[in-house]
């Protein structure tokens, strides 16, 4: 509830100052009950574009589906004005629709005014999983690449994801986990030789908000 009510102050910010706000979300089971209470909160959502920071390649329809989730549980109520840009498009791998969904990235405004993060048990955040084909050029600060497509061996299927340059330009950027397991998780990024792909973020971000619930 607190993490809802401070996006949705960011969100009437920007929309008081630029006419428009801009959020990315990240997958997973952890921002379902986020979700529902973003949905409910009173701000201008015809003026609000939602992206996700990954996706699964997988069409809307699979329950494993970043965008199935944020168009379920995110996309109702009072949101279900705002605009959405999914990361999957109609191509048989991320690597063919790569062109298009740099297009369709590119044609929002950025920096992003919200990104919130998640994190899985692994250190992965976003699509940077450890053992990842493209974790470095996804790691690499000096990459200008919107977007990449990735694989890996806990990743399940093929993935897309925004780059750690672009997510870490966002106006606000917040982390957003639950459970005693994660906290052990962060614990360990936060440590100085730390090789999860996390630890990127937590040391290269300029400000970061984490949420953690029990
Ligand atoms: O696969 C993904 O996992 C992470 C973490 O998810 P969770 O289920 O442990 O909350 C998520 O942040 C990412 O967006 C998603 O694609």
């Amino acid at each position: 509830m607190a993490l809802s009510a401070d996006i949705a102050d960011k969100l009437r910010t920007a929309i008081e100052t630029r006419g428009e706000a801009v959020i990315a979300v990240s997958g997973g089971s952890t921002p379902k009950r986020l979700f529902e209470a973003l949905s409910n909160e009173a701000l201008d959502w015809s003026r609000v574009t939602v992206t996700l920071v990954d996706e699964r390649w997988v069409p809307d329809t699979d329950e494993r589906s970043n965008a199935r989730l944020v168009e379920s549980l995110l996309l109702q109520h009072k949101a279900a004005d705002a605009e959405f840009m999914p990361l999957y498009v109609e191509a048989a791998t991320p690597e063919a629709g790569i062109a298009e969904v740099r297009a369709r990235v590119g044609s929002m405004t950025q920096p992003f005014d919200v990104v919130v993060l998640g994190m899985g048990p692994d250190g992965h955040t976003a699509s940077f999983f450890p053992g990842g084909d493209r974790l470095g050029e996804a790691l690499d600060l000096s990459n200008t690449a919107l977007v990449l497509p990735m694989r890996a061996p806990g990743a399940g299927e093929p993935r897309i994801t925004f780059t750690l340059r672009e997510l870490l330009k966002a106006q606000t950027l917040y982390l957003h986990i639950q459970g005693d397991d994660k906290r052990v998780v962060l614990d360990q990024a936060e440590q100085p030789d730390s090789q999860l792909p996390i630890a990127s973020v937590l040391r290269h971000a300029r400000q970061l908000d984490i949420y953690w619930c029990p």
